[in-house]
């Protein structure tokens, strides 16, 4: 079948690549508009990762706070992080050539459209932090991508990856990346509780839960929802004294083991799962959501959450780095909305639709339900194929 989209392809790769071409296209205008806009774009992956180690630098001298109250002086933001005057100078130039920082009409350094966002975003800030292991790993892409997934620096950070026995991590091994997962919650909550009606529900059980952050913010939305929380030993331990603080030790049911193996809480009429099925490959994947599927209700609604492959205007989050940084931790991989919903069909769910969110590139919803009677069924959302 003659596809139009592929001949306009062959024909533009064509010319693109054609040295001469691009010589011609030099001499008119619209050619020279052309090409600043694509080098510009072809220039940005170039240096992407230097933008990305200027703003690494940026959070860990703490430069977005302390422009927080107004502009400060490049000399005084040297003095108060103990760098040299010039080095500042430098930071703070491409600080602002990517967005971070303005300077003021008095020569001062205010925030930049980019980097307002980041004041008091402890979310994001936590994982701008945690980057120094993963861009370890890509120092040396090609030998990141020839040897077997993991084996690097962010693989040491999610000890549960290609662990036999992951239910015997001890607490050492799981806090980093605990406090990690628990700091960029917030990024994911709100985009999961707006997108479903969770006040309908009775038992909401989130698998994989982490230290109870999902479920914390459940609490205050849903307040006569009963909570319970799966995840390994050492992490639900973790979660205990954070949800004790939070006024919810009675309200949360907590349950430890290894949730490929071991007996999951039956009967809830909701189960998240939560930036957790894209850390595993397909058969683990399918074998969770089929234990997912038999421990729910009849009638029991599932919710995926995470960022999924061809998501439209975010391709980057989900391609490009997550689907990387899966690779560097050992096991999984993004998936689009269709697979997942593949997935599901064959793990037994059905009625399989997306629930739109804010941000899809932080996180897309894809809401499934075990067949039976229940009033949790909502007719609200899109199909995902
Ligand atoms: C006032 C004027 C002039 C105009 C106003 C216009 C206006 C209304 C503007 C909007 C302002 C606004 C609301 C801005 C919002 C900005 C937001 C929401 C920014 C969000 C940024 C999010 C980022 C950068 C997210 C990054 C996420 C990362 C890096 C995630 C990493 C995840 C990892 C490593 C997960 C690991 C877990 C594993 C192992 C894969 O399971
Ligand atoms: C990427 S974190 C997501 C945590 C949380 N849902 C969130 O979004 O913040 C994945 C979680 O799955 C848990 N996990 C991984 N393998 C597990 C297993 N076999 N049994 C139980 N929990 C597991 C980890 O301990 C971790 O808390």
């Amino acid at each position: 079948m003659f596809r139009w989209r592929d001949a306009w392809r062959r024909w533009r790769n064509q010319r693109l690549s054609d040295p001469a071409f691009r010589e011609r296209a030099m001499a008119s205008w619209w050619g020279r508009r052309a090409a600043r806009r694509s080098a510009a774009r072809l220039f940005d992956v170039v240096a992407g990762f230097v933008y990305s180690q200027v703003l690494s630098a940026c959070v860990e001298l703490d430069l977005f706070e302390r422009l927080r109250g107004g502009p400060v002086a490049a000399e005084r933001l040297a003095a108060e992080t103990g760098l040299d005057p010039a080095a500042m100078q430098r930071l703070l130039g491409a600080g602002v050539a990517i967005g971070l920082f303005e300077p003021t009409s008095d020569g001062r350094l205010a925030l930049g459209p980019l980097g307002a966002p980041l004041v008091g975003n402890a979310a994001v800030l936590a994982l701008v932090r945690h980057h120094g292991a993963f861009y370890a790993d890509l120092a040396e892409p090609l030998a990141l991508l020839r040897r077997a997934p993991g084996g690097g620096r962010v693989a040491a950070q999610w000890p549960y990856a290609g662990h036999a026995q992951p239910q015997a991590l001890d607490g050492a091994s799981v806090s980093a990346y605990t406090e990690l997962m628990a700091a960029s919650q917030p990024l994911v909550a709100q985009l999961l509780l707006d997108s479903h009606p969770f006040e309908r529900a009775q038992r909401l059980l989130d698998v994989g839960g982490g230290s109870g952050r999902f479920l914390m913010a459940a609490a205050r939305r849903a307040p006569g929802l009963e909570l319970h929380l799966f995840d390994l030993p050492a992490v639900v331990a973790r979660a205990a004294p954070a949800l004790a603080a939070a006024g919810l030790a009675d309200r949360v049911r907590l349950h430890g083991g290894d949730f490929l193996r071991d007996p999951l809480p039956q009967g809830m009429d909701t189960a998240t799962l939560v930036r957790v099925l894209h850390d595993h490959d397909d058969p683990e994947a399918l074998a969770l959501l089929r234990r997912v599927h038999a421990a729910l209700a009849p009638g029991g609604v599932l919710l995926v959450a995470e960022p999924m492959a061809g998501t439209a205007g975010a391709a980057g989050m989900a391609d490009a780095y997550l689907d990387l940084y899966l690779w560097a931790m050992g096991q999984g991989a993004t998936r689009s909305a269709a697979r997942i919903g593949e997935l599901l069909a064959a793990a037994g769910f059905e009625a399989v639709r997306e629930c739109p969110t804010a941000l899809p590139l932080q996180a897309r919803v894809l809401r499934a339900h075990k067949a039976g009677l229940s009033n949790n069924r909502s007719e609200v959302g899109v199909k995902t194929s």
